[in-house]
């Protein structure tokens, strides 16, 4: 028996269509700005697609593209305008940025309602408090390819391993909001393969390639590959996906898998953050 492969391209092209027919509702397009700093050659791509991606689903393109030796001062007044433009329904300061500059106090200046990446303190206190608010797009879209498959959650052993701001910390709540037991590994777990292999639902996020194995599997489990790295042969993941196969339920595949998911629930956020902006007091 070898595994079911999660094919989270096809997932992403129904979402995807989602927010296109929500946008034809809607009395305007919405505005993605998209924020750019210097040329990270990983992060002109992403940024590539999700500008490609917006525009095929109906919204406007509003990227901006800065010197890689932008001052803060600078890059806050880009930030203060695109909050104040009614054009710009959403925007997305793409990570990581040069070390000169302080993630944090930058992405406090966009305003919760439109943090279509859901990394704000707002956003992520909603979320924490179970109340509505955008939710970051990587764990938004992690929840969404496992509804797509059925996979159970309530009562169902998950555990998340990696505790970032952008992944591990969102996903972990998310998956208790759905009624799981969670448990988050990270670098000073104690036998990072035995707790993994409790689980039923294992979301691996840690940035290190090929870091689970078929040894931190449990048959039949749910395993879901956040990691991307890129190596002499190509894109691969946190999880060796041909021995992790063989055991789990289902998979993840890299390419293909979380990637396009987290650019569809971008394009979701984006439509969400349009519907409730035209509307204030809601
Ligand atoms: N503010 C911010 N928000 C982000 O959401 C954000 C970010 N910064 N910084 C970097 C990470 C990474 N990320 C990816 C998006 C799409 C793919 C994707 O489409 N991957 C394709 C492969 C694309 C390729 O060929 O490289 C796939 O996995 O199939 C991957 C990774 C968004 N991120
Ligand atoms: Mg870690």
């Amino acid at each position: 028996m070898s595994a079911t492969i999660i094919d989270g391209a096809a997932v992403a092209r129904r979402i995807r269509a989602e927010a296109a027919a929500g946008v034809a509702t809607l009395d305007r397009p919405p505005g993605l700005a998209t924020i750019l700093v210097g040329d990270d050659p990983a992060s002109a791509v992403y940024v590539r697609n999700k500008r490609r991606l917006c525009v095929e689903a109906g919204m406007r393109d509003l990227h901006r593209h800065l010197d890689g030796d932008v001052t803060e001062v600078d890059l806050a007044a880009v930030l203060d305008e695109l909050a104040q433009d009614e054009a710009v329904t959403g925007i997305l300061l793409q990570l990581p940025l040069p070390p000169h500059l302080d993630a944090a106090s930058l992405i406090a200046r966009i305003p919760p309602e439109k943090d279509v990446d859901g990394l704000t303190e707002a956003s992520a206190g909603r979320l924490a408090l179970g109340r509505p608010g955008l939710r970051p797009c990587t764990p938004a879209g992690v929840l969404a390819l496992l509804d797509a498959y059925q996979v159970k959650l309530a009562g169902a052993e998950a555990v998340v391993v990696g505790r970032s701001d952008l992944v591990g910390r969102p996903m972990a709540a998310l998956l208790l909001r759905r009624d799981a037991t969670v448990t988050v590994c990270h670098s000073r777990t104690r036998d990072l393969e035995a707790v993994c292999r409790r689980a039923d639902v294992l979301v691996v996020a840690a940035g290190r390639p090929g870091l689970v194995g078929a040894g931190a599997v449990k048959p039949g489990a749910s395993v879901i590959d956040v990691g991307i790295h890129r190596g002499p042969d190509g894109l691969r993941g946190d999880v060796d996906f041909e021995a992790v196969r063989a055991v789990a339920g289902a998979v993840t595949p890299v390419p293909g898998g979380v990637g396009p998911m987290t650019i569809a629930m971008l394009l979701a956020n984006t439509v969400t953050a349009a519907r409730r902006l035209g509307q204030p007091g809601h």
